[in-house]
């Protein structure tokens, strides 16, 4: 064998890399499999209301607490030593007619999820969150998004990115079909092969939808160990990681997609020179504020509502104007079938048509006749019609 076919042996191919990624992503499943409850936990198992859920995550002392207390009718300790909040405390946002449960937290420490302080408690109730709020002090290191996001990305929180478009069904017999959609570039059905290899999954249909993914705007964070700068120890696997890793994710099926908003408290501290820096590298999921003189507050609710897509319709009766003060409140894809329940249990039983007047109707200013599966909008108007 000569030294060139000695040296392409070796390389590190794609199919060599997912080798070492599905091992490496099976070791890390094992620290993401849900902890025994201990003793010490309670507070931190809040039941879920209202429309949505948004939880703060932070670094200690960066206003989470103010935050609550300022939005919510909850008092929550605030303190300027670190670890002032102990537990989960859970209030609710009243915005544009959804009742939304803000949940402050703890503050978080490097390594939180690895189990340094309750930390790894505090990102795991994250994955509960219909949206997170990244909360940074804008006196501190502009480093600190970066490490949040580590250590949401090890309890397997994916922020502001679409699940891939793989289906994965695993069978008893039959072997292993695999199906794309479209031409992969990014990663190939060998390398696909040898991953299901190491999970020991022998029959399965897989069908692949997508090639490249698209990271909204964080950019994806590859689950690879951390150096003390809180830099990527192994950059350099070059774009192809995406889809590989994005393919293991299928396969643990125990990530969470969640979106995200970067909230920079504090601005009142900071100069003009670091807020416009900050403003610059900023992306259209950043907000500015300062809880103390009050600044910002409004832009953040509306973010938040904007960034959970609520939406929000009215009822009208025949004859009568829509009753503007008592919005229904609803996520996004409500069908009419959603406003039917949102109004009375029955009412989808004895449904005949629905008139809509706003966005979703096709002849909008003039209402549409619709039925049970039409998709609603923001501000819609709804009158419906029963047998
Ligand atoms: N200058 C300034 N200080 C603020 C602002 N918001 C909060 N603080 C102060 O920051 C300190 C910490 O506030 P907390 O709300 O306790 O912070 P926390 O993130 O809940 O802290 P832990 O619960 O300990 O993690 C307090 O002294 C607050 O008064 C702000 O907008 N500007
Ligand atoms: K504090
Ligand atoms: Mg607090």
């Amino acid at each position: 064998m000569g030294v060139l076919d000695k040296i392409a042996e070796i390389e590190p191919t794609e199919y060599h890399l997912g080798l070492l990624k599905a091992k490496l992503a099976k070791y890390r499943a094992q620290l993401l499999e849900p902890e025994k409850k201990s003793a010490k936990g309670e507070g931190f198992d809040v039941l879920k209301s209202g429309d949505a859920r948004v939880c703060l995550i932070g670094f200690p002392s960066v206003g989470k607490s103010t935050l609550l207390s300022k939005t919510t009718k909850t008092e929550s300790s605030v303190g300027a030593y670190e670890f002032t909040t102990l537990t989960a405390i859970p209030g609710v946002l009243e915005y544009e007619g959804a009742r939304i449960q803000l949940l402050d937290l703890p503050g978080i420490v490097q390594d939180a999820a690895k189990g340094r302080g309750r930390g790894r408690q505090v990102v795991s109730v994250a994955k509960t969150a219909d949206l997170i709020l990244l909360m940074i002090d804008a006196t501190k290191s502009a480093e600190q998004k970066k490490l949040l996001e580590i250590e949401l990305e090890a309890v397997g929180i994916r922020l502001n990115t679409k699940p891939p478009d793989v289906v994965f069904k695993q069978k008893s017999a039959g072997g292993i079909t695999i199906n794309c959609t479209v031409k992969l570039t990014h990663t190939d059905e060998r390398t696909i092969r040898s991953i299901l290899q190491t999970y020991r999954i022998h029959n399965c249909d897989v069908m692949i939808r997508e090639d490249v993914r698209c990271p909204t705007s964080t950019p994806h964070l590859p689950l690879k160990p951390v150096t003390a700068d809180g830099h990527n120890a192994s950059r350099g696997f070059g774009a192809s990681r995406i889809t590989t890793d994005e393919f293991i994710d299928v396969l643990l099926g125990t990530r969470k997609y969640i979106p995200a908003l970067t909230v920079y408290n504090k601005i009142d501290s900071v100069s003009m020179e670091t807020l416009d820096a900050m403003a610059r590298e900023g992306d259209g999921r950043t907000v500015m504020i300062s809880c103390e003189i009050d600044l910002g507050i409004d832009w953040l609710l509306e973010a938040i509502w904007n960034e959970l897509g609520l939406v929000k319709v009215y009822t009208k009766r025949r004859g009568e104007q829509p009753d503007l003060t008592d919005p229904i409140c609803l996520r996004q894809g409500a069908t009419i079938e959603t406003v039917c329940h949102g109004i009375h249990r029955s009412l989808a039983s004895h449904f005949k048509y629905a008139l809509v007047w706003g966005k979703s109707s096709k002849f909008n200013p003039q209402p549409q006749k619709v039925g049970l599966s039409h998709l609603v909008q923001d501000e819609d108007v709804v009158s419906i019609f029963t047998k």
